[in-house]
């Protein structure tokens, strides 16, 4: 059994809102799923569904209400000094969805880069600071030489993507958390860059949690996918769950996938406002929108179900 990088174990997360935090948001509710050696773990959900609040949970931005956070079996949920949290981020880094966003607009591209070798103290040297930085731009296909003196705005998003991407591998991570990585980059280039997390987990065995809300590239390059509805892991399996769905939500979501072989007619069969239901649900999260809803859904929370190496949330399996 491969080592276990990363593991969520029931954590629930909730944010408090309004005048004396009278307004509670459940973001999450008893998330449990590991991520292990070398392996690309797909998050799929849609806006809202708690998939960035996961990513923070494990960056340590933000603390879990319940469960426990586990770095290679350690409970790591309540530690955060400083020094903990210096030496974790050389084993956890993140890459963000607006590659702009991540950049200085006054500063280089390469200046963070500096950064990270001159805070982690990977090398005194400037001479082997810069061959450091190139060979970890090499390895996203980025010429040091080229991007030297480049502000953010004289880049791509692709090109820029791949800078932050060499600048988390600078520390040598075991884990990188990639938050919607390819969601702001053109089309063209979208392959390219997952094809660069594949190369990283092949050649050097790192993990990846690939966050995303497009099912086509979830399913190109993750190993194992976990869907998210509302805070809860409604279906889990290897990637090949996408192409044939149990839950009814991740039915809908590959049904409302465009293809380029496939009027749209032969394609959507939910159609917006055939199964909505507007009175108090208690039970499965997604039973408002649910055209196999059963009376028991809205009042009882769904069991999971364990079927032929895949789960699914859903009384439809019971
Ligand atoms: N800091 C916060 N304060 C209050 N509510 C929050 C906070 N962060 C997230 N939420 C709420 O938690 C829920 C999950 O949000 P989250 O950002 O994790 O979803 P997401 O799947 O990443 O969506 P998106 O792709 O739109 O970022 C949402 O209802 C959101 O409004």
């Amino acid at each position: 059994m491969s080592e276990k990088i990363i593991e969520l174990r029931n954590v629930s997360k909730t944010f408090k809102l309004g005048l004396f935090g009278s307004t509670v948001v459940q973001a999450l509710s008893d998330v449990s799923f590991d991520v292990k050696k070398g392996e690309i773990v797909g998050l799929l959900g849609e806006s809202g569904s708690g998939k960035s609040t996961i990513s923070r949970i494990i960056l340590k931005v933000y603390k879990p209400s319940s469960g426990q956070l586990l770095f290679r079996d350690k409970d790591i949920t309540n530690i955060y000094s400083a020094s903990f949290l210096k030496n974790y981020y050389k084993h956890v880094q993140g890459v963000f969805q607006d590659p702009y966003g991540s950049f200085n607009p006054r500063r280089t591209v390469l200046e963070p880069l500096f950064d990270v070798v001159n805070n982690y103290e990977l090398t005194h040297d400037k001479v082997e600071a810069e061959g450091m930085i190139r060979q970890h731009l090499e390895m996203v296909g980025i010429n040091y030489d080229e991007v030297l003196h480049k502000h953010s705005h004289e880049l791509s998003g692709g090109q820029l993507q791949r800078i932050s991407i060499a600048r988390a591998l600078l520390v040598k991570p075991d884990l990188i958390v990639a938050d919607e990585p390819v969601s702001m980059v053109d089309a063209s280039t979208r392959v390219d860059i997952l094809n660069i997390f594949l190369d990283l987990k092949q050649k050097l065995g790192i993990s990846i949690l690939l966050i995303g809300h497009d099912l086509a590239t979830m399913h190109y390059a993750s190993d194992r996918i976990l869907v998210l509805y509302k805070g809860q892991v409604v279906e889990e399996g290897p990637a090949s769950i996408l192409l044939d769905p149990l839950h009814p939500y991740t039915k809908m979501l590959s049904e409302s996938t465009p293809s380029i072989d496939k009027p749209w007619e032969e394609k959507i069969k939910y159609r917006p406002g055939k199964v909505e239901f507007a009175g108090k649900i208690t039970g499965c999260p997604f039973a408002d929108r649910c055209p196999y809803r059963m009376d028991k859904c809205i009042t009882q929370a769904p069991p999971v179900i364990t079927k032929d190496g895949r789960k699914v949330k859903c009384w439809l399996y019971e």
